[in-house]
């Protein structure tokens, strides 16, 4: 099964002084390079979800989605953009990842999707330091059916994700570290030098 998957790049980075984080160099390209090139061979469609001018992710020739709910801050807000735009096209089901994850697996999508819960939610998990499996719910296959559910949630100004996905049973697809965990995200300017460290070693 093939499904789109929509990069969310509508943070405010403040961890990293503000700005556009995905567009940060990394290693010969950017943060967002890097995710955009694990996904492709792996999705129906990509696109970004953005606010603000668009024309700064032209490069990328993707269809780049404000948030849903202007002035909901948050990822749900990003979350709600991606079932948005799977309804246009049709499709029961959306994966969304975060924009600043370089080093996401290879078959992020085919393992949330043989993950599915009951109400087919899948997020996706790794072991933290102590060896705790720790889900990260900005990474997840979202059925489009949970869409009103969400909106209304954004319209009691609730914003935590995992209060959201709690409600509605999510499978759980695990990955362990290959050595790095896969969803290592990038928030502070030490961050982006260890992931070019990582990608520099032989
Ligand atoms: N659409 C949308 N996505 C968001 C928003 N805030 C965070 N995100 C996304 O959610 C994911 C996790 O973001 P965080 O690390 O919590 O926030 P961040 O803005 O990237 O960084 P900090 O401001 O340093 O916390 C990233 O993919 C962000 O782009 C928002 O207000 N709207």
């Amino acid at each position: 099964m093939r499904i789109p998957v929509m990069i969310l790049a509508g943070g405010r980075a403040t961890r990293m002084g503000g700005g556009d984080k995905p567009l940060l160099p990394l290693a010969g390209g950017t943060i967002l390079s890097h995710v955009v090139d694990r996904l492709a061979p792996q999705s129906a469609a990509l696109a970004l979800n953005a606010n603000g001018d668009p024309g700064r992710f032209a490069e990328f020739g993707l269809p780049v989605r404000p948030d849903s709910r202007a002035g909901h801050p948050g990822p749900l807000a990003g979350i709600l953009a991606a079932m948005d735009w799977a309804q246009e096209l049709g499709v029961t089901s959306v994966v969304t990842v975060p924009g600043d994850t370089p080093f996401l697996p290879g078959d992020l999508v085919a393992g949330l999707v043989a993950a599915r819960g009951p109400l087919g939610l899948a997020l996706a998990a790794s072991p933290d330091a102590a060896g705790e499996l720790r889900d990260h719910p900005t990474c997840g296959l979202w059925p489009v059916s949970l869409r009103s559910d969400l909106a209304a949630t954004l319209d009691r100004d609730e914003r935590r994700v995992r209060a959201f996905t709690r409600r509605h049973q999510p499978g759980t697809a695990r990955w362990d570290s290959t050595p790095i965990d896969p969803f290592t995200n990038i928030n502070t300017p030490a961050d982006l030098e260890a992931a070019a460290l990582h990608l520099a070693a032989p």
